[in-house]
């Protein structure tokens, strides 16, 4: 059996994160990886120099050239920048009654570049959320989204809660954004609560974590594996992917997309 994977997001031409990160995790775990891109950046190790949005014709027809053709066993979005590329995108996924759903929702990058438009957040709480099985949030994006202050531990689980109710199967907080040397990522499920707590890697060499443990997420998924089983590996991928620093770069550097598959040797 073949697995595949399609990410919707945008391009890093860095190679550390959006489409390239998710391709080459993909590709890691043995899931065939497809993209549909949303949005071109020039982007480094430094930062964002520059962002290109695709027509949204482009967008549309690249996700039917690949589902009516390779049909995909799970489906990642990263980048949407725009609410009329969030609108598509949700209909695209009714449209051909896409399956495992994993939304990231991107909205800026590690230095402060916007990635995602400011008026775009009510279309992805009230069109995307609704029809994603997860929903991988850090810290700041939970706030904006749930208008709450996440402060503490209980803090996250409320913020848990209220992002459920809005129609997300498994919210995932990664807690990559949290103070103190243990870093906690949480899973709920709308009934109970799953930790994983690890030591901080002190390191600058974070750029593109988010995406990659996203897409560790949406490649188990794609070959079957329950919410807690994917979670669980995409979190031993990123410990991996961040210990073995690669260190390239002037700025922060991407995360070793090959860590994990050398460990397994
Ligand atoms: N310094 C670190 N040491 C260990 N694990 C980390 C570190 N930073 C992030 N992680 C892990 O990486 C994953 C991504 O978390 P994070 O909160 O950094 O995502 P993010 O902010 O969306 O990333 P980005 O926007 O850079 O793509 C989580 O599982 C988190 O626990
Ligand atoms: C294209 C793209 N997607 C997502 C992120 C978030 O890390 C980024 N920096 N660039």
């Amino acid at each position: 059996m073949v697995y595949k994977a399609l990410t919707i997001a945008g391009s890093d031409s860095g190679g550390g994160a959006g489409i390239q990160a998710d391709l080459k995790t993909f590709q890691e775990l043995e899931v065939f990886g497809m993209s549909a891109i949303t949005a071109v950046t020039a982007q480094n190790t430094l930062g964002v120099q520059g962002v290109y949005p695709l027509p949204l014709e482009a967008v549309a027809q690249q996700i039917d050239s690949v589902v009516v053709d390779l049909r995909p066993h799970a489906v990642k979005t990263g980048m949407l920048f725009s609410s009329s590329i969030i609108h598509l995108v949700a209909s695209k996924i009714k449209e051909h009654q896409l399956q495992n759903i994993v939304v990231d929702p991107v909205m800026i990058a590690k230095g402060g570049a916007p990635l995602l438009q400011k008026e775009a957040i009510a279309s992805l709480k009230s069109e995307l959320l609704p029809l994603a099985d997860v929903i991988t949030p850090n810290i700041p994006e939970a706030e904006v989204l749930t208008g709450m202050e996440i402060r503490t531990i209980d803090d996250r689980k409320e913020a848990a809660k209220a992002l459920h109710q809005l129609g997300v199967n498994y919210v995932v907080m990664k807690g990559g954004h949290g103070d103190g040397e243990q870093l906690v990522d949480l899973l709920y499920d709308g009934v109970r609560f799953y930790e994983w707590v690890s030591p901080r890697i002190e390191t600058k060499h974070t750029h593109g974590t988010g995406c990659t443990f996203a897409a560790a997420i949406t490649a188990q998924l794609a070959k079957g594996k329950t919410i807690y089983e994917a979670v669980d590996t995409a979190k031993q991928f990123i410990q991996a992917a961040i210990e073995d620093e690669l260190g390239i770069g002037q700025g922060h550097g991407p995360t070793n997309h090959w860590a994990f598959r050398r460990r397994q040797r």
